[in-house]
C-alpha cells in the first residue's frame, strides 16, 4: 500500500523532474552528439537540446588524474594557471565523449550525460528541492502520516518517509515520543545535528517574564519565523509540548512559500522587490550576566539567481528593526510590497492550526514555514532546539531524496 505520501511525492517528482529526466534518459538513449565551436564556449547538441560551455569551464573541470583527486572529490588544478582565452585543438566525440586536445597537449574528456547532468540548462529546470506547497484545505486533504517514536528510532524505512515529508511539506511530525526534554533530544539526534544557540541546546520553555522576548509569555504570537537576526537563520525548528494543562496555546503553520507564490503572481514586481531589498532584524537582551546582540541583514524574500525558486522567507514584524538600509523614494514601495505578502500569509485559508500534545513532536522548516501561538491561560511547557540546515539535507541526500 503506498501511503499519500508517496502518491504525493510521485506526483511533484513527475511534475518538476520531468523536464531533468527526460533531458537525461534522452542523452543516454541518443548515442549520438554534435557541437559548434564558438568564440569562448562552443554549443553541444545531444539528447535533443542545446548546452553551453564556456572553454575555461571546460578546462577547469577537467576529470584527468592531474586536474582532480576523484578519492576526494577536490580539484587539483590551480584555475589561476588556465589561460583565460584558452580554445581547444582538437575536439571530438568519440564513444560518448566530448574529448577536447588543449594547447600544450592535455586531453579531457568528458562523457556525455556527465555533461548533460552538470549543465547549466539542466541545473535551471531542476528545482533544487521539489516542494508541495499548501494552504490548510491541500495539506489536510494530503492526510500526511506522522512517524511512529519506536519505529522511526530504530527502522531507516520511517526515518526516510518522515524526511520525505519534511522536505515536501516543510513540516513533519513524530508521535509516541516520551514527554521528557532527554527523549526529544533523542528524537531529534536520530534526525542529524542539533545547532547550539545562546538559548541553549535544548530549551525549555514555560512563561517567564524575566526572559526578554515575547515567546516567554503566555501571549499569542502572529506568524514569523524564528532568527531572522542570524545571518543564517536556524534550519530547522523542533517544539515538543511536554506539558500542557492549559486552555489556548494552538499552534499555528503557514506555508511562507504557498504566500509569496501568490504574490509573485499577482504582483511580481512586488516579490521582485522584497527579493532585491535588505532589511535588519535585531536580537538584544541583557541576561544579567551578559549581554546577547545580534543583527542580521538580508531580503525578506530570497531566490536562487539561477532558476528564481524561493529558498528562505526572513519574515518576523517583531524582530525587524530600524529600516536604514533602503533610499527614501523605494521605502513606501516596500511597505506596499510588505503589506501585500502580510495579506497573503494572513488569509484564513492558508492557516493551519495545530495542537501541540505530549508526544507529539513537530520539526518545522524555519526557512519556509512560519509558525505562531494562540495566547494561553495555565501551565504550557514547551521543550525543543533548532538543527543545522545543511546536516539535515545531508542526511536527505544519504537517503537519496535530494540531489
Ligand atoms: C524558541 N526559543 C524560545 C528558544 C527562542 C525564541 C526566539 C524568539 C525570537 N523572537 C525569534 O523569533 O527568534
Ligand atoms: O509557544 C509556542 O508555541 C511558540 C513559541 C515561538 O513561537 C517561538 O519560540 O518562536
Amino acid at each position: 500500500m503506498f501511503s499519500t505520501l508517496n502518491r504525493g511525492l510521485r506526483a511533484v517528482l513527475k511534475q518538476t523532474q520531468a523536464l531533468a529526466g527526460n533531458w537525461i534518459q534522452n542523452s543516454q538513449t541518443r548515442a549520438c552528439a554534435t557541437f559548434q565551436l564558438h568564440k569562448d564556449h562552443l554549443v553541444l547538441n545531444y539528447g535533443g537540446a542545446g548546452m553551453h560551455f564556456n572553454y575555461v569551464w571546460l578546462r577547469d573541470h577537467c576529470r584527468s588524474e592531474s586536474s582532480y583527486n576523484s578519492k576526494t572529490n577536490q580539484r587539483n588544478l590551480d584555475t589561476a594557471t588556465i589561460d583565460l582565452q584558452i580554445r581547444p585543438e582538437k575536439t571530438s566525440v568519440e564513444d560518448g565523449h566530448l574529448v577536447l586536445t588543449w594547447p600544450g597537449g592535455h586531453v579531457t574528456k568528458y562523457s556525455l550525460s556527465w555533461l548533460a547532468e552538470n549543465s547549466y540548462e539542466a541545473r535551471k529546470q531542476n528545482p533544487v528541492q521539489p516542494r508541495i506547497l499548501w494552504n490548510a484545505d491541500i495539506y489536510n486533504k494530503a492526510n500526511v502520516p506522522a512517524a511512529k517514536w519506536d519505529k522511526f528510532m530504530s527502522c531507516d524505512e520511517e526515518l526516510k518517509t518522515f524526511l520525505q515529508n519534511y522536505l515536501l511539506y516543510g513540516f513533519a511530525f513524530v508521535e509516541g515520543v516520551p514527554a521528557t526534554l532527554e527523549a526529544t533530544e533523542a528524537v531529534t539526534q536520530r534526525v542529524s545535528l542539533i545547532r547550539e544557540t545562546t538559548y541553549g541546546k535544548m530549551w525549555s520553555l514555560i512563561a517567564d517574564f524575566s526572559r526578554g522576548d515575547t515567546a516567554y509569555s503566555t501571549l499569542a504570537l502572529d506568524r514569523h519565523i524564528d532568527t531572522t537576526y542570524f545571518y543564517e537563520p536556524c534550519g530547522i525548528q523542533v517544539f515538543h509540548c511536554i506539558q500542557h494543562n492549559a486552555t489556548g496555546g494552538r499552534t499555528l503553520l503557514v506555508d511562507g512559500f504557498y504566500a509569496a507564490e501568490q504574490l509573485r503572481q499577482k504582483s511580481p514586481e512586488n516579490f521582485e522587490l522584497l527579493s532585491r531589498l535588505s532589511i535588519p532584524h535585531e536580537y538584544a537582551e541583557n541576561t544579567g550576566t551578559h549581554r546577547n546582540h545580534m543583527i542580521g541583514i538580508g531580503p525578506l524574500l530570497n531566490v536562487y539567481p539561477w532558476n528564481n525558486e524561493m529558498y528562505l522567507i526572513r519574515y518576523n514584524n517583531s524582530d525587524r528593526t530600524v529600516i536604514n538600509t533602503i533610499p527614501h523614494d523605494l521605502v513606501q514601495k516596500w511597505y506596499t510590497a510588505h503589506r501585500e505578502l502580510t495579506t497573503e500569509l494572513r488569509r484564513p485559508e492558508n492557516e493551519l492550526w495545530v495542537k501541540l500534545t505530549p508526544g507529539k513532536v513537530i520539526f518545522i522548516d524555519n526557512w519556509r514555514v512560519m509558525h505562531g501561538r494562540e495566547s494561553f491561560t495555565g501551565v504550557r511547557q514547551l521543550c525543543g532546539c533548532y538543527m543545522t540546515r545543511d546536516d539535515v539535507l545531508s542526511k536527505a541526500r544519504g537517503f537519496g531524496l535530494l540531489a
